[in-house]
């Protein structure tokens, strides 16, 4: 689909013939969606509903995948109407894309009370031998999703989470309204408007020139490690959090920083997580592990993280000991990270 645009120059409008490109029109026409209530209706009419309840959402099982099955308005209202509910409910719903030709995407959680209707949570079980699938947690669904719908599903859950939690007015007490598309809410006492949150966080992975460092936490699964990360302090620099973390974390001056990377990521709650390399001082590298944060962290080599990014969680011998070591899944910016930097030291490692 393309548009052909409009454009101002000194008060006079002029038609242009720059076609604008599926992208843009499809970018304009998101940004319509947000603003416009009743444009979002309408686009709901044709659109397509991912169902959630209780933040987990509906999934199929297929061979080795999950499948992500999504509904129209209509096979939705009959949905409601068998459980009893009336298709107002719908208006919970928020928008989280669309497509190319148009097809807005939207999420609906059937298992959480909203303030603002009277809907009540919808039978879990039951709802799920009707719809033919189950409600799945998505952080367990993570390693069969494929990484479109995983960043859909991000995107949903983390929109849902958020309008869940901020039903009311900071302010005033009272009941916050959010817009069609879920892109914000509005107190109507105040008329304080709150938009979707997301926190920073930095994620670091530091080398030594020819080890890197990776730590964990007492709450990862056995046998995890990961690159350093921490949420941004507030009046903090992308640069002065990563310095501040690695060193509270464990104790070492940074010396170089580079940027990678970025992800949304939905656990706990949504936080943008900016990724970066970094290196520390040859020679500086004694660890002082901060316990009230970490588990561990450790120095290792390129030939161990290559090795753990092949394997799924299996174990290595490391100073005579057996235990576990694995890296973060392929979805993770963390996985990125430690990839990047395998695939850097690859040439250096061979032997001579
Ligand atoms: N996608 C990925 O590859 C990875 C993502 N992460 C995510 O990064 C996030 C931060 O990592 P941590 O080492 O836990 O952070 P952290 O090192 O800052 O420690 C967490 C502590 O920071 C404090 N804190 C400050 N601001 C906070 C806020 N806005 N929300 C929650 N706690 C706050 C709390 O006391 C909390 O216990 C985690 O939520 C984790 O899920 C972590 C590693 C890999
Ligand atoms: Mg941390």
């Amino acid at each position: 689909m393309a548009l052909y645009c409009r454009i101002a120059f000194r008060g006079k409008s002029f038609c242009c013939y720059r076609l604008l490109s599926t992208y843009v029109t499809k970018t304009r026409y998101l940004f319509e969606l947000k603003e416009d209530d009743d444009v979002c209706r309408k686009a709901q009419q044709t659109g397509a509903f991912y169902l959630f309840h209780s933040l987990a959402p509906l999934l199929q099982t297929s061979e080795h995948q999950y499948l992500v099955p999504r509904f129209s308005l209509s096979e939705l209202e009959r949905l409601l109407s068998k459980f009893g509910q009336n298709a107002q409910r719908i208006e919970d719903s928020v928008l989280i894309g669309c497509s190319e030709q148009h097809e807005a995407w939207f999420a609906l959680d059937l298992g959480l009370n909203s303030s603002s209707s009277t809907h009540a949570s919808l039978p879990k079980s039951e709802m799920e031998t009707e719809l033919k699938g189950s409600f799945i947690e998505l952080r367990k669904a993570l390693f069969q999703l494929n990484p479109v719908d995983s960043s859909l599903l991000f995107t949903a859950q983390s929109l849902l989470h958020w309008h869940d939690g901020h039903q009311f007015c900071s302010r005033s007490g009272q009941p916050t309204k959010k817009n069609m598309a879920g892109s914000k809410r509005v107190c109507p006492s105040n008329k304080i408007i709150y938009y979707p949150q997301m926190a920073p966080v930095v994620i670091t992975l530091v080398s030594d020139g020819t080890r890197c460092l990776l730590a964990r936490q007492s709450s990862f699964p056995k046998g995890l490690y990961s690159a350093l990360a921490g949420f941004c302090d507030m009046g903090e620099s992308v640069e002065e959090a990563v310095r501040r973390e690695v060193a509270e974390e464990v104790g070492l001056e940074l010396e170089r920083l580079q940027y990678s990377a970025s992800q949304h990521w939905p656990f706990p709650n949504s936080s943008l997580m900016i990724a970066c390399h970094a290196t520390v001082k040859p020679g500086q590298t004694e660890i002082q592990v901060n316990l009230r944060e970490l588990e561990a962290a450790a120095w290792f080599s390129y030939a161990e993280v290559a090795a753990a990014l092949k394997r799924k969680g299996t174990y290595i011998q490391q100073q005579n000991q057996s235990f576990p070591f694995s890296v973060p899944p392929k979805l993770a910016i963390a996985h990125q990270l430690i990839k990047e930097w395998v695939e850097k030291h690859a040439c250096s490692s061979l032997p001579d």
